[in-house]
């Protein structure tokens, strides 16, 4: 080796191309299972691995190590059985390392053992799981074989409502609500802790949070997994599905002080596609809006139907923190029944004023400029 210079071993997972043998539409899956510390994720995720036979999942966990020193392990079951693999990664920040390294490390494996089914991954008890699943919502736009199935937050039916009613210094969101926030399903676990009564508190809190949420509950993380896997909750071709749970969204009370809350609203009518561009921006990117106290309202989770002048399906309209996306559904609108409904899940939210903006900026028609 005289004379050569040998590059430091680098931290990230080696590359390799990425050699497509899925057919188109076959991409896999990914789940993302958050929820506050000692939820019951862990359990959630043995569960499924011993009750879900037919499919090979792979499993990232990412659990905090020594020191900063992050070590993930990557565990790929097929019919019960385990086996393990360990990337140490240098980056104590899950979101960051998963941005780095986790895709590719993935896709390494996938070259090294074969395409998975299924894969599930569990986010640390503290991380904000809107920034995991924003990481694939990105990739899935570059052409990745992964996709993003569904957020799944687990709630410790004991502990849950003390974790969310938890201040923050600095006017911090709270870490369990905002797990609540992006969530396409939440599993109120350890039931066998509380009484009715304090069940009801907490689906009650839960619900508070986000209007639009599925809730279960459960012992030892043992609940239906047709509820859980294969959601599409991203999919447009599953346009008609939230159509229908938009409907039925209600606005949230406050329940906890400074809370994140869902408002929803509909207006009948056309939309400008550029306004409505430009309105989402101003609300996610600008933080353009504020609440009457003047706060700056903090969309956390957007989701919606919407009716484009000209176009005769329904558009569905997708937002996770700052990303957002519009996509055709294979819906068609009723003629004179074009009705846009939108939620909005976050903090600071002023139903009117927002409404108001959309009225006045996005309808057609409506627009004063
Ligand atoms: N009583 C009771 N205990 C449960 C239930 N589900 C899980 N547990 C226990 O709660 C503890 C935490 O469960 P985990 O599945 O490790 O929780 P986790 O969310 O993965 O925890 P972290 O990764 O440390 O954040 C374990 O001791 C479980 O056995 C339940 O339904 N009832
Ligand atoms: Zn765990």
């Amino acid at each position: 080796m005289d004379g050569m210079v040998i590059e430091e071993e680098d931290d990230c997972p080696e590359l390799v191309p990425i050699v497509t043998t899925l057919g188109p539409g076959e991409q896999i899956p990914v789940t993302i299972i958050s929820g506050y510390l000692g939820a019951g994720k862990t359990t959630l995720l043995n569960y499924i691995l011993t009750e879900q036979h037919t499919k090979r999942i792979a499993v990232i966990l990412n659990e905090f190590g020594e020191g900063s020193a992050l070590e993930k392990s990557l565990a790929v079951s097929q019919a019960g059985e385990l086996y393990e693999e360990w990337l140490e990664l240098s980056n104590g920040c899950l979101c960051c390392s998963v941005k780095d390294n986790g895709l590719k490390a993935i896709e390494n494996l996938m070259e090294k053992k074969g395409k998975f089914d299924y894969i599930l991954l569990e986010t640390t008890g503290l991380a904000d799981p809107g920034a995991v699943a924003s990481m694939f919502w990105v990739d899935a736009e570059l052409g990745s074989d992964i996709y993003l199935d569904g957020i799944v937050t687990v709630i410790d039916a004991k502990y849950g409502l003390k974790q969310l009613t938890e201040e923050k210094a600095d006017g911090l969101v709270n870490e369990a609500a905002r797990q609540i926030a992006v969530a396409d399903l939440t599993i109120i676990n350890k039931t066998d802790l509380v009484n009715e009564e304090e069940l009801a508190q907490i689906r009650e809190a839960v619900r508070s949070v986000n209007g639009l949420v599925k809730i279960l509950e459960s012992q030892k993380s043992r609940v239906d997994l047709s509820e859980v896997l294969d959601l599409h909750s991203f999919d447009s071709t599953n346009g008609a599905h939230l159509a229908e749970k938009l409907q039925l969204v209600k606005d949230s009370r406050p329940h906890l002080d400074k809370s994140i809350l869902t408002v929803t609203f509909e207006v009948a009518g056309d939309l400008c596609e550029d306004a409505l561009n430009i309105f989402i921006q101003d609300l996610l990117w600008e933080k353009m809006f504020k609440n009457k106290e003047g706060q700056p309202m903090t969309v956390i989770r957007l989701k919606g139907i919407v009716s484009f002048a000209g176009k005769a399906h329904q558009v569905m309209l997708q937002g996770v923190h700052e990303l957002y996306d519009l996509n055709e559904t294979p819906q068609l609108w009723e003629e004179n029944l074009r009705i846009n409904r939108l939620v909005f899940i976050g903090r600071n939210l002023d139903k009117n004023i927002l409404q108001e903006q959309f009225i006045s900026k996005v309808l057609e028609g409506a627009n004063a400029n």
